[in-house]
């Protein structure tokens, strides 16, 4: 299905089907997830092809939603189904924005926020900034992403500015089919390592680990309590349980439930939950005054949301993570991490690090970042 991808296009996989939308016939670049929560639907009553794909930043409305003109369903990704890696340029040039020491400071102004006032999270974000020396094919690196990362959603969303959104997120935001919902939100992060023993070992020192459980639960209850106006039933497990992605070990809760009006539609869904404490924080506002304070760049398309939403409603909506945005030449990789009062800042630069992998993995790239 990717051979067939073009600029502006939307390609988007989850465990469930893979989705290629060619071309533009109805488009969206602007309004907030909400406002097109009310068009959208309006759209696709009448439209040829009646889904809608795409994504919208962390902030802002720059949203970048389409309906294609036409729109191919296949299989979910499966292990062994693409062939070999495809080769994409090593990069001529790498920086971190901002640096890993300027990040760590950034980290210990958090906690001392986190201590001296009413915020109890913010999730404080990396940039890497990588440059080639020839225009890079954004479809060659999803390839490579489909090849690892078979039980995520993989995607490619060409933006209105001529750039690719592309990446691997482990995370569900919100999926919905008829009156069923379920969202896995995640927040608690360990390394992987090629070493299973140590691999192991790492996944239960997560598991039992007090301030990755705190800062899971504050997840858990925003997303519980953003849906709960919209459900009959919920049910959420009382344990967090742990999920592998090749690169991270994380803590996740499946949530799901049963929608009261099962006409709420997916967009309306995820615009309620967008965004969670996995990529802002709590409470809500003040932890995006302060990162706006504390990162030296803008999040752009991560950490906001990518998917879809069809004529009855029904769709898929991923957290914007392990992605960058590919433009030409350069390519702008984000990963960013959890802070609660008890982050270490040294730690927490090692966990942006092994965040980058999964991207830079996808890459053929060695770097350590
Ligand atoms: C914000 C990111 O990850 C989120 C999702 C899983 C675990 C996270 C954590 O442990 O901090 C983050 O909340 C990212 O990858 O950039």
């Amino acid at each position: 299905m990717l051979e067939d991808y073009q600029p502006r296009d939307v390609f988007f996989a989850s465990p469930r089907r893979s989705l290629l939308g060619n071309g533009v016939a109805h488009g969206w670049d602007g309004g907030t997830p909400d406002e097109l929560a009310e068009c959208v639907p309006e759209v696709l009553a009448d439209a040829e092809v009646p889904v809608a794909l795409g994504a919208f930043p962390f902030g802002g409305n720059d949203s970048a939603l389409a309906v294609p003109k036409t729109l191919r369903v296949g299989a979910p990704p499966a292990p062994g189904r693409q062939g070999g890696p495809a080769r994409v340029p090593a990069p001529e040039r790498v920086r971190s924005v901002p640096s890993r020491g300027a990040h760590a400071e950034a980290v210990s102004a958090l906690v001392g926020r986190i201590a001296d006032t009413p915020l109890r999270k913010a999730v404080l974000a990396r940039m890497l900034e990588l440059d080639f020396a020839e225009p890079v094919a954004a479809e060659r690196i999803v390839a490579n992403l489909l090849r690892e990362n078979t039980s995520g959603y993989t995607f490619a969303v060409g933006l209105p500015d001529g750039a690719t959104l592309l990446g691997a997120s482990p995370e569900l935001l919100l999926a919905k089919r008829g009156a069923r919902v379920s969202s896995h939100p995640l927040a608690g992060s360990a390394r992987r390592s090629a070493d299973p023993v140590v691999d192991k070992e790492n996944g239960e020192a997560l598991a039992a680990s007090a301030k990755n459980r705190d800062e899971h639960a504050l997840v858990t209850e925003a997303v519980v309590e953003a849906l709960r106006p919209f459900c009959r039933t919920l049910h959420v497990p009382p344990e967090p349980m742990l999920v592998a992605t090749p690169t991270m070990w994380h803590l996740g809760t499946p949530i799901t439930g049963e929608l009261r009006d099962p006409g709420t539609t997916a967009l309306r869904l995820a615009a309620a939950l967008h965004p969670t404490p996995a990529v802002c924080g709590t409470p809500r506002a003040l932890a995006r005054q302060v990162l706006g304070e504390l990162e030296p760049f803008d999040r752009g398309y991560y950490a906001g949301t990518v998917g879809w939403v069809d004529r009855n409603g029904d769709g898929e909506w991923a957290v914007s993570i392990r992605c960058g945005e590919l433009a030409g030449t350069r390519m702008r990789l984000y990963a960013g991490g959890g802070i609660v009062a008890a982050s270490d800042p040294l730690a927490e630069v090692d966990e942006t690090s092994a965040k980058f992998q999964t991207l830079l993995r996808a890459m053929g790239s060695e770097l350590t970042a």
